[in-house]
């Protein structure tokens, strides 16, 4: 199938996801993330996963609310994305904004994968099947190149923190959700997931060491972002 996207910039933007443990420090770097490509002239489109659309929020409520078996989560998880894609993801790319998402598929590896022992090759064919099927323009400065058959962010950046950090962090911090609550050993493997992850994409795959105090965190990430023409090297976001 193809979903043609003909409105638009003849350079779609920058699509840009935050993964990493809960706890891990995303969230809190999501919104600078964004004002820092806005710094540089972007539109800029933030959202998150699972959800970002009316129906993805039901199906998030659903995930961190209600107790089901491991390949429902999956499932689950693909079908908020496909609508995320279609609706928000895809369109805003089209249009020349960029896109900052708060997880993405990696998190479905790293959760559903390493967390709850769903098999990697199955969550590889949803993949095809969800991120498939539009024909974008090129990424911003790579006019000329074939279009990607499938559809992944340009950049992922990785907040990687031992799961016992993100834990006292998120003590104190929030009532937890269904994941939240889980033993040490889940997020374990789940950081085990994200390790794996890195090592099958580590073109787009960024590990921020986030065991730092703020501020250092932030530092990595706009360093990132510079190094990969994401933010110019000219604004001091
Ligand atoms: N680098 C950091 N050092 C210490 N605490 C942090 C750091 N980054 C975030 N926090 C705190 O940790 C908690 C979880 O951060 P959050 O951004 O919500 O994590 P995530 O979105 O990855 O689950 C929050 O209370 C936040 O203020
Ligand atoms: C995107 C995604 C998230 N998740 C989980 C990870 C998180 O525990 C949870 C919600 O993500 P998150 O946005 O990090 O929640 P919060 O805002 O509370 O930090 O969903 C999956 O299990 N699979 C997925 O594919």
């Amino acid at each position: 199938m193809t979903n043609g996207v003909t409105q638009g910039a003849a350079e779609r933007g920058w699509f840009v996801s935050v993964e990493g443990i809960d706890g891990a420090g995303k969230s809190t770097h999501v919104s600078a993330i964004a004002d820092a490509l806005r710094a540089s002239g972007q539109r800029v489109c933030v959202t998150r996963e699972p959800g970002g659309t009316p129906l993805g929020e039901k199906l998030r409520a659903l995930l961190l609310q209600d107790e089901m078996e491991a390949t429902t989560e999956l499932l689950l998880a693909f079908a908020a994305r496909r609508q995320h894609l279609a609706q928000v993801i895809v369109p805003n790319l089209a249009s020349g904004a960029s896109v900052v998402c708060d997880r993405f598929t990696d998190a479905t590896y790293a959760y559903q994968g390493a967390g709850r022992g769903v098999d990697w090759a199955l969550i590889a064919t949803l993949e095809q099947a969800v991120q498939s099927g539009w024909t974008l323009p090129p990424a911003p400065g790579r006019a000329g190149s074939a279009a990607a058959p499938l559809l992944q962010p340009d950049c992922t950046l990785w907040f990687d923190v031992p799961a016992q950090v993100a834990a006292e962090r998120l003590r104190d911090a929030r009532q937890p959700d269904r994941f939240e609550g889980q033993a040490r050993a889940f997020f374990e493997r789940v950081a085990q997931g994200y390790v794996r992850r890195a090592g099958e994409a580590p073109q787009r795959i960024v590990r921020i060491d986030a065991d730092r105090p703020q501020s250092q965190v932030a530092e990595q990430v706009r360093a990132v972002l510079r190094a990969r023409g994401i933010v110019s090297t000219l604004d001091k976001a």
